[in-house]
């Protein structure tokens, strides 16, 4: 009698863990609740029919193989994650990113220090670089006049999002630390990874937000 209602119920049981998965916003227990309903479903498989299905049983261990693999590189990306002190601050100051989504962008990043002065971008030139720097003033000359920008702030952010020329000239002076990234690798990569477009809109926009609250 209990042995029935157990086979009987192992279908629904599975049935239901799935949709209760499909719930899920993190990828991890979504998957997780997946990976429990697919041996729910192998076991009905098993115990259930009279005829074993293994059409049906083969590609249930597919799904099971291709979601565990799948777990395991998710969970792989989220422990891994090791940083050195300036990555560390760069992903401090990138706060919405997620750990994969910041180390896609450091794999088309270049960290650079600077050992004379150097001029990251002319006014009126293509913005074929987009810079962040952490340590250093940047100076920012537009229109002949100059002015300091504070650390922790993008340089080329408004070229790169309007796809116009540079509004100003900007250099650091020696021994500012800074990261670049090819404009075109990075709007690659924006198509590539929405999420990262997200996250990258709203931290250039609360850039530019900090940079008209200091002007
Ligand atoms: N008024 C300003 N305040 C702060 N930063 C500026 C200002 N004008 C220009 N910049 C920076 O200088 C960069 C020059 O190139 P972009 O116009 O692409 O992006 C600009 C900003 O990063």
């Amino acid at each position: 009698m209990f042995f029935d209602i157990f086979r009987l119920g192992l279908i629904h049981a599975a049935a239901l863990i799935s949709v209760a998965a499909l719930t899920c916003r993190d990828q991890i227990v979504l998957r997780a609740l997946l990976v429990v309903s697919t041996l729910l479903y192998i076991l009905y498989y098993f115990v259930v029919p009279e005829v074993l299905l293994w059409d049906a049983i083969f590609w249930t261990a597919v799904n099971l193989g291709v979601n565990l693999f799948m777990m395991s590189s998710l969970l792989l990306a989220r422990t891994q994650f090791r940083l050195s002190e300036d990555e560390r601050r760069l992903f401090a100051a990138f706060g919405p990113l997620s750990p994969g989504e910041f180390r896609a962008l450091m794999k088309i990043a270049t960290w650079r220090r600077a050992e004379t002065t150097q001029i990251l971008l002319r006014e009126g030139a293509p913005v074929e670089k987009v810079y962040y720097v952490l340590d250093g003033t940047p100076k920012v000359t537009k229109a002949g006049r100059s002015f300091p920008l504070r650390p922790f702030a993008f340089i080329g952010e408004i070229g790169f999002l309007r796809k116009a020329p540079a509004s100003a000239t900007v250099t650091v002076e020696p021994g500012a630390c800074y990261v670049e990234w090819p404009a075109k690798a990075l709007q690659a990569l924006q198509l590539r990874r929405p999420l990262i477009k997200v996250a990258l809109d709203g931290l250039l926009a609360s850039d530019m937000a900090a940079k008209m609250a200091a002007a």
